[in-house]
């Protein structure tokens, strides 16, 4: 389990630490760590141009002291003083070290030669403006220095966490600085893990520097592929289909076949023991065609699902239609008394009535953001730009669990910590995808596993599908069709329990 933490637990474990050594330890742990991940992202050390973007804080403190390390090692070091006082042991240490440190010219830092001249030579930037101390949208000159680096040629290491990038949540409220390696102090911060944030810190490098013991429970986790592989449901010698989990799946409509054959191809592919499929006349004609596997019935809305055979877990909404037939059968089905995933169209008419979602029986919905908008009444874009947030929220409001999709999912539900994927590609956005990890994860629920383990599972699965998709065995990345992630499910499932 990657665990991560908000500013302020490793603000608190720090202080506990700090309390036990010498001062200056963990800085100096810090520094070290940072000048090794600097050195290891040069070609060579010596006669490399390095500068460093000094905020007033430790964070600069931190960047001074690892600019000193790596000016000792031959590199040539400038630093840029962002603000009027700066980390007075590492700005004394880098200019015995031999580097050369300065203010900031009069007017706007882009328009002055001497720096953009330093930006554009650097084989390597380091970010030092603010850490897990910044708060708010980047003020001037941090806004301007964070603009500039974006357009650096050279590495861009970012110092704890890329400067303007909120520590706690990944989101941001202003210019942030785009880095290709995040070198973070003591423990991963949850908001290098959720978009927008994580998208500008690169690849992550943590650097130990002994917090270990003093870290609460994490608010925010990522699962191991060998932690979801232990999840995942398998059979055994015991083992029926009706054992293994029956999953129902309503969806499509007249209108929308497709999302009905997608949904319960991911149910079929992700392991289900059966699949029962009920909708209107043409997607059952559809999913027979294309699975064979499934069981169908042709429902009318006013019938509801009681006549469709028993199930253990419910897929209700993709490609359902938002009319007043489909929140009839929405009722219907969480009305019953299993767990019940509810996607799509079956969210955008549950919006209408939310107290839909308050049952006794398990509840997982998998809404994009502008799904979950809708039922939290909030635009998609805040949503998308306060993920934790809304997830949490919609969680603790509609006592339900919540698998928000997007450029980074997140399962969240109340007293637990919010599980954050980490698989998965851009190339996943496209239309259907979303049936078809609604069909996976209600294949799990099916099986046995909570909402959290299902949704979680199911994301991680889903993910690595639509990469394999989207690489293929040629290398390079192409385009890539739903079913395709349908079709890749076992190769990636056999990857994930394999271990490669
Ligand atoms: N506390 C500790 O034990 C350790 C801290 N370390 C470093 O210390 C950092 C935290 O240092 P600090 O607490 O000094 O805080 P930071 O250096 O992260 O930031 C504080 C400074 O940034 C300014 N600032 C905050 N928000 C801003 C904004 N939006 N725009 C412009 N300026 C802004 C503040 O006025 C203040 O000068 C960590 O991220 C890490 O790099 C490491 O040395 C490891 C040990
Ligand atoms: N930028 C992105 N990066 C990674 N995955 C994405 C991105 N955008 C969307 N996805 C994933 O693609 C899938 C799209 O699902 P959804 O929005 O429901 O589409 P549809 O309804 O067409 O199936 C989800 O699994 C989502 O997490
Ligand atoms: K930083």
């Amino acid at each position: 389990m990657l665990n991560a933490y908000t500013s302020d637990e490793i603000r608190a474990a720090e202080r506990k630490l700090m309390a036990r050594l010498p001062e200056g330890t963990l800085m100096g742990r810090a520094a070290a760590g940072l000048a090794v991940a600097c050195a290891r992202a040069l070609p060579r050390v010596y006669g490399a141009r390095v500068l460093l973007l000094v905020g007033a804080g430790d964070n600069g403190g931190d960047t001074l002291y690892a600019g000193a390390l790596l000016a000792r090692r031959g590199a040539r070091v400038d630093a840029v003083l962002a603000a009027p006082r700066a980390h007075a042991g590492g700005l004394a240490a880098l200019r015995r070290a031999g580097g050369r440190a300065a203010g900031l010219p009069d007017g706007p830092p882009d328009a002055d030669p001497r720096l953009t001249g330093l930006v554009r030579r650097a084989d390597l930037i380091m970010d030092g403006l603010v850490g897990i101390g910044g708060s708010g949208a980047l003020r001037e000159p941090y806004a301007a220095l964070a603009r500039l680096a974006g357009g650096a040629p050279g590495v861009v290491v970012a110092v704890d966490v890329p400067s303007g990038v909120d520590a706690s949540t990944g989101e941001i409220a202003g210019e942030a600085v785009r880095a290709h390696l995040t070198v973070t102090f003591g423990a991963v911060k949850a908001g290098l893990l959720v978009d927008p944030g994580a998208s500008r810190a690169g690849t992550l490098l943590p650097v130990d520097i002994g917090l270990g013991p003093d870290l609460p429970e994490p608010g925010v986790v990522a699962l191991t592929g060998a932690e979801v592989a232990g999840l995942l449901p398998r059979p055994g010698a015991e083992s029926d289909k009706y054992r293994r989990g029956v999953v129902g799946v309503v969806a499509g409509s007249d209108r929308f076949t497709g999302a009905a054959v997608l949904a319960v191809g991911g149910a079929v592919r992700a392991g289900a023991g059966l699949v029962r499929f009920a909708g209107a006349a043409d997607p059952v004609r559809q999913v027979r065609a294309r699975w064979p596997e499934a069981v169908t019935k042709i429902i009318a809305p006013e019938e509801g699902v009681a006549e469709v055979g028993r199930v253990q877990a419910w897929v209700l909404g993709p490609g359902m239609g938002t009319g007043d037939g489909a929140l009839e059968l929405a009722r219907a089905v969480l009305a019953t008394d299993v767990p019940v995933l509810v996607d799509a169209d079956g969210l955008t008419v549950t919006a209408r009535e939310p107290g839909l979602l308050r049952r006794r029986a398990p509840t997982l919905i998998t809404p994009h953001a502008g799904e979950l908008g809708r039922l939290l009444d909030v635009p998609a874009g805040d949503v998308e730009a306060r993920r934790l947030h809304h997830a949490r929220r919609a969680a603790a409001e509609f006592g339900v669990t919540v698998l928000l999709k997007g450029s980074t999912t997140v399962v969240a539900e109340e007293g637990g910590p919010v599980r954050v994927n980490r698989t998965g590609t851009p190339w996943l956005a496209t239309g259907g995808t979303g049936d078809v990890l609604a069909g996976i994860a209600g294949a799990y629920l099916a099986a046995g596993l909570a909402c959290a383990d299902a949704a979680a599972c199911a994301a991680h699965v889903h993910g690595l599908a639509g990469r394999a998709a989207a690489t293929g065995p040629e290398g390079g990345e192409a385009p890539i069709a739903a079913m395709d992630v349908a079709e890749r499910l076992p190769a990636a499932v056999r990857a994930l329990t394999s271990g490669s």
